[in-house]
């Protein structure tokens, strides 16, 4: 089985426009970057690949999932994570409930439940946060805690979307160490789309348009 996310001749057309043309590998714990200007394709590339195109776009090609073809998946069963700049916690949970509500129903017993998240929190640095209210966390706080509650659903793929662009310069750096940190950790195959070059570098992965062109090749591991 060939491990990893493979977009294999993906063509998105709208119209006759085509918005993507991409051949690519993404290996676990890689991270491919998809830059291009305002209305290059870039969120329709993320749309097509958690299966939920608008209908008005065609999309031929295959993408697969460690070695499963994705096509004609829904959205729950391609078990890929989503983390976008507006982080959506629920307001009317603990931050441990945020984290809880995440976590897979197989993921069996209470005690198992608890000591997952016990160890998302220390692993975002953030140990005693369990019943705090999300409104009372700092910005990069609770972009740590966002990450790790997609990190806990299990993605067996991760897709960014501009996920640090509300954020200042300092957090900024600081928070793409931490992503980029765990993505490698948990060797998830991962797309970042952003307009951002410096977010782009750090990534250190391939970087392309989402009509494939290479923008920068990765750097050597
Ligand atoms: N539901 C839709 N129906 C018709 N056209 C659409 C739809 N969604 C997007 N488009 C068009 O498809 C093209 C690609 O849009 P897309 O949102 O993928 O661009 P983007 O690169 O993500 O842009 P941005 O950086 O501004 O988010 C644009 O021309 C847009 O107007």
């Amino acid at each position: 089985m060939t491990t990893g996310l493979h977009l294999d001749h993906l063509r998105i057309t709208l119209d006759d426009r085509r918005l993507v043309d991409l051949n690519e590998h993404v290996a676990p714990g890689e991270i491919l970057t998809v830059m291009g200007p305002s209305g290059s394709g870039k969120s329709t590339l993320l749309s097509v690949l958690i299966g939920q195109p608008d209908p008005g776009f065609t999309v031929t090609g295959r993408v697969a999932l460690d070695g499963q073809d994705l096509n004609g998946l829904g959205p729950q069963a391609r078990r890929i994570g989503l983390l976008f700049q507006d982080d959506l916690l629920f307001p009317h949970l603990s931050v441990g409930q945020n984290l809880a509500f995440a976590l897979p129903a197989w993921v069996k017993g209470r005690a198992t439940r608890e000591a997952r998240i016990a160890a998302a929190l220390e692993a975002a640095e953030l140990d005693g946060f369990a019943n705090r209210d999300p409104a009372t966390l700092s910005g990069g706080q609770r972009a740590r805690v966002a990450l790790m509650r997609c990190l806990l659903s299990a993605p067996r793929a991760l897709l960014l979307d501009e996920p640090f662009s509300r954020l200042d310069a300092d957090l900024r750096r600081q928070m793409r160490d931490f992503v980029f940190g765990r993505i490698r950790a948990e060797a998830i195959p991962a797309i970042l789309v952003t307009h951002d070059l410096e977010d782009a570098l750090a990534a250190g992965g391939k970087v392309i348009t989402p009509l494939g062109e290479v923008r920068q090749t990765a750097k050597p591991a």
